[in-house]
């Protein structure tokens, strides 16, 4: 269903509202992490969505939202789209109640101290009170090559505030929708669905991918020979491979089971898991994030077997295609409006499946920089495009034989100050209709196109770089249940 508007302004009779949620302590993660965690809350809030709807996700370190229906969406380019959203966020009042109340009782003023505050506020992504006027939040995916994509504001969801804080936001037509979702929430834990036994039985066939085997091989062998003829530093080549299964998959269950692996206290964030658009998947590359004038983004390029990550600085190879993606950053960080900057020296990066070489970038920006401006500047990063990037793109669509749409595009939320974060479509899947028509609507898919890219260099070996592939794409081929 799609209840949403198309132009910047929802209709005159709807207005929005929300109020705080008194989730449980086990929504939040165990005692042991102050400051509650991201996949727990996930699991929790994915509980409410109804079967017979699709969510609308962002689940990781920061502002997570699961949501769904369409309450008001915005269509352009990442820099046009968010400035018509924010535009209309901030003509767009929205009506607290008080805490765990639909009614039309007056606006009330929403306080932090309606909220459970933790003991120790050292995270700098904890929640301010000014942050309660800001939870109008946005999704948005966009294609790779540019052109229009969209922002959508969930009409209905449960915003998690780093994590401790819950809140409900939603369209005056879908008080039912609130009203039953505060009623579980007050009788305690929902009993999420069980999605892991709901995945099983489901007969998997692979259909290929978009360019066979033999034939991507011998593209990727054209291509490095035209990087050691000097024509470029570094290109990035994708494949896709399309699975049908015999049951229709819910969304749910496989954003469930992409979040079913906690981080742990102290270590690295891994990913953030979204379902946004057409796809579905847990990215672990920040393009760019802001949130009160701090700055921050995740470059990764490198990759290798999990638990050999630190042979990665001993490889040239590796260690060349990260400093390239690096470097692609780190020369457009004045030109995004990033001051103070410090950048990590490399480190690994470990995932379920792969090890990468990553960089953190940090600085400072200024009120009046968004963070889709600063995105915009910095995609295509050389960690998903190459080096020159015009170059770059002109062997992608000579070689690769295939569209990639929104993968490698950015994906993430934007609150109406512009503060928001944007990762790079990474190790996810698009919908398809059993047609192999995109779908970004269905509830329940049988038709899944995996995706993943690796950086390429003169000395790549394209056999390698194909199984590099497959390892990226098992996780997506896990949280389908595929193997
Ligand atoms: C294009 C992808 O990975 C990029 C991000 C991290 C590491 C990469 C690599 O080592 O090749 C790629 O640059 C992908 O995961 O589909």
């Amino acid at each position: 269903m799609n209840t949403g508007t198309n132009s910047s302004s929802p209709a005159p009779q709807l207005t929005w509202h929300a109020c705080i949620v008194a989730a449980p302590e086990t929504a939040y993660g165990s005692a042991s992490h102050p400051q509650g965690m991201a996949q727990p809350w996930g699991r929790w809030a994915l509980s409410f969505v109804p079967a017979d709807r699709r969510p609308l996700a962002w689940i990781g370190r920061g502002p997570c939202l699961v949501g769904w229906d369409e309450g008001a969406s915005f269509t352009g380019t990442l820099v046009s789209a968010s400035r018509s959203y924010r535009n209309w966020a901030k003509n767009t009042p929205l009506h607290w109640n008080r805490p765990g109340e639909t009614t039309d009782a007056p606006t009330v003023a929403p306080e932090l101290a309606d909220f459970k505050l933790p003991e120790t506020e050292s995270d700098p992504l904890a929640p301010q009170p000014a942050d309660l006027e800001q939870i109008l939040f946005g999704l948005g995916s966009f294609p790779f090559a540019g052109g229009d994509g969209q922002i959508t504001v969930p009409a209905v969801a449960l915003i998690g505030l780093p994590y401790l804080r819950t809140c409900l936001l939603w369209r005056s037509d879908f008080t039912a929708e609130a009203e039953h979702i505060l009623r579980l929430a007050e009788a305690g834990d929902p009993s999420p669905s069980a999605p892991e036994e709901e995945l099983d039985g489901s007969d998997w066939k692979h259909l290929g991918g978009t360019v066979p085997r033999e034939t991507w091989l011998n593209q990727l062998s054209a291509g490095i020979k035209r990087l050691q003829h000097g024509e470029a530093t570094k290109f990035v080549m994708a494949r896709d491979e399309i699975w049908r299964s015999s049951q229709p998959v819910p969304v749910k269950q496989v954003l469930h089971r992409l979040i079913s692996r906690d981080d742990q206290e102290g270590q690295q964030v891994s990913a953030w898991a979204f379902a946004i658009g057409n796809q579905v998947g847990a990215s672990p590359e920040v393009l760019a994030r802001t949130q009160r004038g701090e700055f921050a983004c995740r470059i990764l390029a490198g990759t290798t077997l999990p638990g050999y990550g630190p042979e990665l600085f001993d490889d040239p190879k590796e260690v060349r295609e990260h400093q390239v993606a690096r470097d692609s950053v780190m020369e457009l960080l004045t030109q995004a409006g990033v001051t103070d900057v410090q950048a990590s020296e490399p480190s690994i990066l470990s995932l379920p499946n792969v090890d990468h070489l990553q960089s953190v970038v940090t600085g400072q920006v200024s009120d009046l920089v968004d963070s889709a401006t600063i995105t915009e500047v910095f995609h295509p990063t050389a960690a998903i495009c190459g080096m020159p990037r015009q170059v770059a793109m002109q062997l992608i669509s000579q070689l690769e034989g295939m569209e990639r749409g929104d993968f490698t595009g950015p994906v993430g939320i934007i609150a109406p100050n512009g503060d928001g974060q944007w990762n790079i479509a990474l190790r996810c899947a698009q919908t398809l209709t059993e047609d192999g028509v995109s779908d970004p609507d269905s509830a329940q898919i049988k038709a899944w196109r995996l995706l993943a890219g690796a950086g390429i260099l003169p000395a790549s070996d394209p056999a390698r770089e194909w199984d590099e592939m497959g390892r990226k794409m098992q996780l997506m081929r896990k949280a389908l249940r595929i193997e």
